[in-house]
């Protein structure tokens, strides 16, 4: 005997209403693991056009949907090859978790767990900068206000501690094992450290090298906002959507955290990085 609910014309059934829910929750795991990347406009491109395929056969289209139907049975394959690299660390992170055991887990698939940015005292960001450019110790930190960026966050080691000087200066020290690589600060919290960025492929100054480059690649591809200390120069930069503050002072650093975690647009303030071609080369 099947439960059946009237909602107008419409009949569904209990096993349809939890097939509804499993498939919504599912969408949510794999949105969630892939925002902020690059790869989140191909999924919701892919997903806006299954939608399409599924309502154009409802409605008995038969060409579009004959043309969409092939589409889709290649889509398919086209999905694993480009998002094999997610689908990979998807299933990664479902073995690595006791699915049926983790109480967290459960609560996050249904919903129950409710999740808020708080601003937070960025102060401990603000000294540990200074004590790191300072003593010429390079870092870069990824600091993001609206995703805990688990997609990298599982590239480098897991940390999930409350930020702190001493933490940061900690990660950052050239004797520790966690200090290649980049942090990710996430709601007060230091989620993640040695996490690989993605390089910008595009063409970058002789000046910056490789941590600058992974700066702006992850600025790139996420909505962050990427902090770099020179290990060369001790100099203190911003990275965001590809552009660059180059050379900032601690007050200017204060002031654009502070804007871009309470959701200030702080975008027009960096330069584009062909504007640093020609200046100051690297020496080596
Ligand atoms: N893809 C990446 N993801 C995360 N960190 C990276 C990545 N590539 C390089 N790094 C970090 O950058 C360091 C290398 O920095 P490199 O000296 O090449 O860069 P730089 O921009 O010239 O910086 P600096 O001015 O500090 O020398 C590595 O040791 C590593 O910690």
């Amino acid at each position: 005997m099947t439960l059946l609910f009237k909602i107008g014309f419409l009949e569904i059934s209990l096993v349809n209403i939890i097939d509804i829910l499993l498939v919504s929750a599912l969408m949510y795991q794999v949105y969630k693991l892939l925002k902020g990347s690059v790869a989140i406009k191909i999924f919701l491109g892919f997903l806006s056009l299954y939608l399409i395929y599924l309502m154009v056969n409802a409605l008995r289209m038969e060409l579009l949907s004959v043309i969409l139907g092939q589409f889709m049975g290649v889509g398919v394959i086209a999905v694993i090859i480009i998002f094999a690299p997610e689908i990979r660390k998807f299933l990664m992170i479902v073995g690595r978790t006791s699915f049926l055991s983790n109480e967290n887990v459960l609560k996050e698939l249904l919903f129950w767990r409710k999740r808020e940015t708080q601003a937070f005292n960025i102060s401990p960001i603000i000294d540990a900068t200074k004590a790191l450019s300072g003593s010429n110790t390079g870092s870069l930190i990824v600091l993001s206000r609206n995703s805990e960026l688990k997609f990298y966050a599982e590239s480098g080691d897991l940390i999930d501690a409350v930020v702190s000087k001493r933490l940061l200066i900690s990660i950052f020290n050239k004797y520790s094992p966690l200090h290649d690589g980049a942090a990710i600060i996430y709601n007060g919290k230091v989620k993640a450290a040695r996490c690989i960025l993605p390089v910008t492929e595009r063409d970058v100054p002789a000046q910056f090298g490789l941590r600058h480059r992974a700066a702006i690649g992850m600025s790139e591809a996420t909505e962050t906002l990427v902090l770099i200390v020179s290990e060369e120069t001790g100099q203190v930069s911003l990275a965001k959507n590809g552009k660059l503050l180059h050379n900032l002072s601690f007050q200017e650093l204060r002031e654009m955290l502070n804007d871009y975690l309470t959701g200030v647009d702080v975008d027009d303030k960096f330069e584009p990085i062909a504007a640093f071609e020609g200046k100051k080369q690297k020496t080596t």
